[in-house]
């Protein structure tokens, strides 16, 4: 059972009157920490209030009159969110906290006038209970990261070799150069073009962003076109595309279509999860020469549509080829397999990915006769014959990353990690000009969550910046296809923007200009930083990345150099420096240009916690800002449940706090029952056993099935979620509709 302590996080519901910074903590406080429940201490802290709360001068007084247009009762609850009342009422304690400090008032005598007037003062001008943040309590220690010596696996993008050299179709060559704008060959491509062209099969890796796509699409149509007598719509699929996402799917074939041009009868289909079965039954009908699936409609297909026919394929293309065999698509691709096979016709495999390994050996020797191994980085082999077995094993588990992108890792404690990432977004996309980043997190809920909450309070209007100063986009699987498509599209064409995202867009997509990448929540292996970094730095360009991790986490950072993956340190309180730019989140005003680097850091500190206080008000405002953090941080937490065993020792549940991880949704407090919702069933043990739990128990999921969940859910194909009596009226009409047109 997973054992989860759901504790509350000390001074979450904190007096405005005590220090949110280390330096001063109350003893008081940290006694209370130890002594009693967050509820007492709750009591206690209110307590303290009534006691300290400092006399407001009159000048504010009139400020607060003004702005609210009523005086505000003891009791009143908080204003909506980022209100000027609430931020200024915030400063102003905190400017009354410096007064006190410096001020004789400090002796006990004046504290007792306090003590005295206060409750004069909340029965006249009482103002709300302000709730406030204590991010830079608690935390755990950051230590420097360290990692052994790491030399980076190189790869040479480019040669000087032109595609001219190759002996293809004159079309093909202008097609190249004038409609892609390619003139030489990359170095996969100048290595496996020559090898698909005698029609071998082949197992393909070079670096994410290096042109693979065009290494067999180039073969592939000119041995196509070549084709006589030519092919014809009705002769269906002569080569079947498969890709695991619905994104990777248009943007492949987007690239066929164009490469075809003047090829007009060899006609490239997509048929992916979101679009209409129907209308994709209708082109099927229609032929499709060259088709591009992901793997669960092709699945869907191959069982409902009686007109698809694999009875031509020649061609079977796997991209990211790893990814389709992973947890969730093994069975799809069983099915494809058979399907294919059962035709009997002789065929040419490829599998491609930026990250192949032994791992795949199983599906080589399922799928592949004498496959030749291209692998491009520097000191491999280059391109190697041998059967099945050794054509993977000859992949070492090191990757090549880009050599132009700047790996960074910035450790952030989990209660700072929100205010750390808006402040990285303003600092890139407010405060530079023609940044484009991409932010990638572990599920669907975080995403909307973040969406909602940065465009609320970070695109918030202010007098001195213009609403919407940058633009927010989101991809993930639970989005609508058409929206997912508009997304896409928009996002490939925009020059700056920030796009909040799943893995759903880790792998393949080719978005031009992406400047950065920031893992907000770190990947699942190895393989997948690899993918999500390589959305930057591709063909040659320049590109950054910035890895989150919490202090716990650091041991990924080895995990990362014994692949051969160097990463550099970025400070935290240089990123939440940015707020220092933005007059919305301005402290107490003391600190100068010619200040110390103490009073920086504090006020960068207070800064912070304006922010973290108007998200967590954001949050807390109305019940369904609640819900949708309280789900961002459940999904999160499920979704930190399914790290592989091999990184269970860095990424386990039992390492997080959940008061700290509430905090980075906004959360004053871990909600109640949140350990039920990751334990697995049932949680009292003892009821169970008295008969007292009625429920019926679930099947119990292993962490491997719980990945698989979430990964099918991520990379939803349509076929999944349908009752068992909406299935079979699907296929008795779709079995009706080929039986038609047949
Ligand atoms: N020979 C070439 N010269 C210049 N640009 C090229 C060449 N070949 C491909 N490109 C461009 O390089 C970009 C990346 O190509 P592609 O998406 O095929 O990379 P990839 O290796 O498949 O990446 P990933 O591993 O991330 O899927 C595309 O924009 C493509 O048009």
């Amino acid at each position: 059972m997973v054992n989860v302590t759901a504790m509350s996080d000390d001074g979450l519901m904190l007096n405005v009157s005590s220090d949110p910074f280390p330096t001063n903590i109350n003893q008081r406080s940290l006694l209370s920490a130890e002594k009693y429940s967050w509820k007492e201490k709750r009591k206690e802290s209110v307590k303290r209030k009534a006691v300290f709360e400092p006399q407001e001068n009159s000048a504010f007084k009139q400020r607060k009159i003004n702005q609210t247009g009523q005086q505000h009762t003891h009791n009143q609850k908080l204003q909506s969110p980022g209100s000027p009342f609430q931020r200024n009422n915030i400063r102003h304690t905190e400017e009354t906290r410096d007064q006190r400090k410096n001020s004789p008032a400090q002796s006990p005598s004046k504290v007792k006038t306090f003590q005295k007037k206060a409750p004069e003062e909340h029965k006249d001008h009482g103002r709300p209970f302000i709730k406030t943040s204590s991010l830079f309590k608690n935390n755990p220690v950051i230590h420097d990261v360290h990692s052994h010596a790491v030399t980076q696996v190189k790869e040479n993008v480019f040669t000087n070799n032109a595609f001219e050299e190759l002996n293809l179709h004159h079309h093909l060559v202008a097609t190249l150069e004038k409609v892609l704008k390619v003139t030489s060959m990359t170095s996969v491509q100048k290595q496996s073009i020559p090898v698909l062209m005698l029609g071998k099969d082949a197992v393909i890796r070079s670096q994410t962003g290096s042109g693979k796509t065009l290494a067999y699409a180039i073969p592939m149509v000119q041995s196509l076109q070549a084709i006589q007598p030519k092919v014809k719509r009705s002769d269906g699929p002569l080569a079947l595309i498969i890709v695991p996402t619905r994104e990777l799917a248009l943007q492949t074939f987007k690239m066929f279509q164009n490469l075809m041009n003047p090829f007009i009868w060899i006609v490239p289909g997509v048929l992916m999860g979101g679009e209409k079965k129907k209308s994709e039954k209708a082109r099927l009908r229609k032929g499709i020469n060259v088709l591009i699936s992901t793997p669960g409609r092709l699945v869907d297909h191959i069982r409902n549509t009686l007109s698809i026919a694999f009875s031509s394929v020649r061609w079977l293309i796997l991209d990211e080829a790893d990814r389709i065999l992973d947890l969730g698509f093994e069975k799809d691709l069983k099915v494809i397999l058979n399907a294919l096979n059962s035709t009997g016709i002789a065929r040419q495999n490829v599998l491609l990915s930026a990250t192949l390994n032994e791992g795949l050996s199983r599906l080589a020797s399922i799928c592949m006769k004498d496959p030749v191994t291209i692998n491009v980085s520097e000191g491999s082999t280059g391109t190697s014959h041998a059967g099945p077995q050794a054509a993977t094993q000859a992949l070492s588990d090191s990757y090549s990353v880009p050599e132009r992108l700047k790996q960074h890792v910035v450790v952030v404690p989990s209660k700072l990690h929100l205010v750390c990432l808006a402040s990285f977004i303003l600092a890139k996309c407010k405060f530079e000009c023609g940044q484009k980043v991409i932010v990638f997190m572990s599920s669907c809920d975080a995403v909307e969550f973040l969406l909602a909450l940065f465009t609320k309070v970070l695109c918030a209007k202010s007098n001195s910046s213009p609403a919407n100063p940058f633009t927010l986009y989101r991809l993930h699987g639970k989005m609508k296809q058409e929206e997912r498509t508009e997304v896409f599209q928009e996002f490939s064409q925009c020059q700056t923007g920030i796009l909040l995202c799943t893995d759903v867009a880790a792998r393949g997509l080719d978005l031009p200009q992406v400047t950065w990448i920031v893992q907000y929540n770190p990947p699942i292996s190895v393989e997948e930083y690899v993918h999500r970094v390589g959305r930057t730095a591709r063909i040659g360009a320049q590109g950054s990345s910035l890895l989150f991790l919490t202090p716990s986490e650091t041991a990924f950072v080895d995990v990362l150099a014994n692949r051969n993956i160097r990463l550099t340190e970025m400070k935290m309180i240089d990123i939440l420096s940015a707020l220092m730019r933005d007059s919305r989140f301005k402290g107490r005003g003391k600190w100068n240009i010619k200040g110390s680097g103490t009073a920086f850091e504090q006020e960068v500190r207070e800064r912070a916690t304006i922010l973290q206080t108007d998200f967590e008000n954001y949050v807390h405002a109305n019940n369904e800002s609640l819900q949708t953090a309280k789900s961002a941080l459940q999904s999160f937490l499920r979704a930190y449940t399914t790290y592989p065993s091999s990184l269970k020792h860095i990424f386990h549940i039992r390492s997080l706090h959940l008061g700290h991880a509430a905090k980075s949704f906004g959360l004053r407090d871990a909600p109640n029952g949140l350990s039920g919702s990751i334990a697995p069933y049932p949680a009292n043990v003892k009821d169970r056993k008295k008969g007292k739990d009625k429920r019926t128990p679930p099947t119990k999921l292993t962490t491997m099935e719980r990945a698989s969940n979430l990964i099918r859910s991520e990379f939803f194909s349509g076929v999944e979620g349908q009752s068992k009596s909406k299935k079979r009226r699907i296929k008795r009409k779709g079995n009706t509709e080929d039986s038609d047109a047949a």
